[in-house]
This record gives structure tokens, C-alpha cells and sequence, in this order.
């Protein structure tokens, strides 16, 4: 079997079955452990593998805790009331994702999954909003308002995780520059008000005999790494080297940290970004978190100079970052003409 991502990139699928991964098929990198040791760890967590776990983060359980119960009290409700900030109402993307709607897998049904989708705003980010509340849209086609629901405590306890994970990003996106060997704040410029987007997402049980309804197809994520929060309940799957797919269940204090197409564009691919998908046959309800981070969306992505080699021309041409998400999102959430209508 082939499978071609989003971002055109092909991978082999040996079959439809999972296993569990071996000891060490995906790391767990400890942001307490000595520089170096996280750097080398890092380095081969980005350049081999493309997804790895993080312990020792700094994010409080509680924060963590109160999303979760905040994502099971949202999806509860009635289809009609969450759908009053429906998706399709943003002209961003914004806002609630009903079932079976998105095709993140062209190939395969549409995704089983419901979500709430909200984005980078000033007076989510301690880096802005102790300083300046008003919000600055940037020109391009990712920037602009968020679709809050009218829904007890929801934006509140938004922003005290994604504040959170923010700064974590940005720690995180100056160690990548130092696994580049470029200096650690290189990125920092890029990332002042960055393409930074927070999903709730809530999968039912699905049977296992039909794997071509997913949670969520197989997909490359879009942006430079994303973080995710697990909750409990596994069925999150990546495909190794080899076109196995491999479980990386929960485990508990960790976020999953897997690269995007945005650093492997970067980088030429040398760091790798690793297809995954969610299966979830354990019969449970599951929530999980993901936060993808991406740099200002008016920046450009240009492949590295440190990344080729003497007189070797990148496989990417250069993109604006706020313009590579849009085509990407839209593709798997608009049709084709209101894609282009709305280019
Ligand atoms: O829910 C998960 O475990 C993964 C979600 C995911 O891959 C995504 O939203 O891009
Ligand atoms: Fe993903």
C-alpha cells in the first residue's frame, strides 16, 4: 500500500495493523536532564524518528486536568448549540467541527472526530498581553478573531493552558535551533506572535472493523512541531521507517512532541515529519489536546543553507507561512470551489 500526505510526500504502508512500539522506538526526553544530554536526544529523536515524548515540562497537571473536564462538558452539549460557532461561519477556520465532515485522508471516509479549533490572539500570550490588549491582525489568510462559544469558564481555562504551552514552544523551537547548530534564539524573531493553534478534540469508539473511518486519517501535521496532550485513553498510531504502525499510547505527565512539514521544509527534510493517525477501538470516549506551532504567519520558509549541502538546491520551494496553513486546512475542510472562492 502507498499512502501520499497532504504535503505530497509518499510513504509505504506495510499493513493495516498496529503493534506496540519497542522499548526506545520513541523516546522520552526528560526537559530537566542536562543540555546536552537533551540535545542528543532531541537530535535523534528529530532526525530518525519525528515524534518523541517530553517528561519534566513545567505544564501543571491541574491546567491540564481542567481542560479535559472542560473538553467533555463542551462536547456534551447538544449538536445545535455547539454548532452556533460552527466552522464554516469563520472565514479562518475557527470555531466547532462537527463529526464526519473533515477528509484529513483524501483516500478514506471522513474523519470520526469532532473538535474546537481556536488560534493565536495577543491576550492569549503573557508576551503580549501584560503590555498591549489590543489585537493586530496580520494580512494574510490564517489571522483574525477567534470563535469563543458562549460556554462557562471555556476562554478562561483556555488561557491559562495555552499560555503555558506557548512558552514551552518557544523553549522548545530554541532547542531545535540549537539541534540545527544555529544560535538559540534565531527563531525567536519569527515566533513574536506566532501561528500557534490549539484543537479540543473528542473521538468516539469506533468498531474495529472498519479502518476506513478513522478518528482522523493518516496526515503529516502542517506546522513546525506540534505538542499534544493525550488524556487517558490510547489509540494514537505513527508509521515507522519500516510502514508499521506503531501505538504511542498516554503516559501520564508527558506531552507527544512531533515535527511538522513547516521544519522539514525548513530543513529539507532532515527532520523528519511522520505520519499518524487515531484508531480508537478501546470502546472508551477519547479527548485529546493538540497545539500546533507555527511562526508568524507573514514569515517565510525558506530551507536552511546549514541544511544542503554545497551546490544542492532544496527539494521545497519557499512558502509564507500563513498562506502554506491556509491551503492545507482548507483542502481537508472546504471544497474545491469554496477553496478557490475564497483565495
Ligand atoms: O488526537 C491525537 O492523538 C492526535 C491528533 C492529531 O494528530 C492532529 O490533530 O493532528
Ligand atoms: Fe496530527
Amino acid at each position: 500500500m502507498e499512502f501520499t500526505s497532504f504535503s505530497g510526500a509518499k510513504r509505504t504502508v506495510a499493513s493495516d495493523a498496529a503493534r506496540r512500539a519497542d522499548f526506545d522506538e520513541i523516546p522520552i526526553i526528560s526537559l530537566t536532564a542536562s543540555k546536552e544530554e537533551i540535545l542528543a536526544k532531541l537530535t535523534d529523536a528529530c532526525t530518525r524518528i519525528g515524534f518523541f515524548y517530553v517528561k519534566d515540562h513545567g505544564v501543571p497537571q491541574e491546567k491540564v486536568d481542567r481542560m479535559f473536564e472542560l473538553a467533555q462538558n463542551f462536547f456534551a452539549q447538544d449538536l445545535s448549540k455547539k454548532n452556533e460557532i460552527n466552522y464554516k461561519k469563520s472565514n479562518i477556520l475557527r470555531g466547532y467541527e462537527p463529526p464526519a465532515e473533515v477528509r484529513t485522508d483524501e483516500t478514506r471516509k471522513p474523519d470520526l472526530n469532532e473538535a474546537f479549533n481556536w488560534g493565536y490572539e495577543r491576550s492569549l500570550d503573557p508576551l503580549w498581553s501584560r503590555t498591549d490588549d489590543t489585537e493586530e491582525w496580520q494580512d494574510n489568510p490564517m489571522s483574525g478573531p477567534n470563535a469563543w462559544p458562549n460556554f462557562p469558564d471555556f476562554k478562561e481555562t483556555i488561557s491559562a493552558y495555552y499560555a503555558d504551552v506557548l512558552a514551552l514552544a518557544r523553549r522548545m523551537i530554541r532547542l531545535f535551533a540549537e539541534v540545527l547548530l544555529l544560535p538559540p534564539n534565531f527563531f525567536d524573531p519569527l515566533v513574536s506572535t506566532p501561528g500557534a493553534m490549539g484543537r479540543m478534540i473528542h473521538y468516539p469508539p469506533q468498531k474495529p472493523s472498519d479502518p476506513n473511518a478513522l478518528g482522523i486519517g493518516a496526515h503529516t501535521d502542517i506546522e513546525c512541531f506540534t505538542i499534544l496532550c493525550q488524556g487517558t485513553v490510547p489509540a494514537l498510531q505513527i508509521l515507522n521507517v519500516n510502514g508499521d504502525w506503531i501505538e504511542a499510547p498516554p503516559i501520564p505527565g508527558t506531552f507527544v512532541v512531533n515535527i511538522g512539514d513547516m521544519l522539514a521544509r525548513w530543513t529539507n527534510d532532515r527532520f523528519i515529519s511522520t505520519v499518524h493517525r487515531v484508531w480508537n477501538i478501546t470502546g472508551q470516549e477519547r479527548y485529546s489536546i493538540p497545539f500546533f506551532f507555527g511562526v508568524n504567519y507573514d514569515a517565510t520558509i525558506k530551507t536552511l543553507d546549514s541544511c544542503l549541502d554545497e551546490g544542492q538546491k532544496s527539494k521545497y520551494e519557499p512558502v509564507l507561512a500563513g498562506e502554506y496553513v491556509w491551503k492545507r486546512l482548507s483542502k481537508s475542510r472546504l471544497g474545491p470551489e469554496e477553496v478557490s472562492a475564497a483565495a
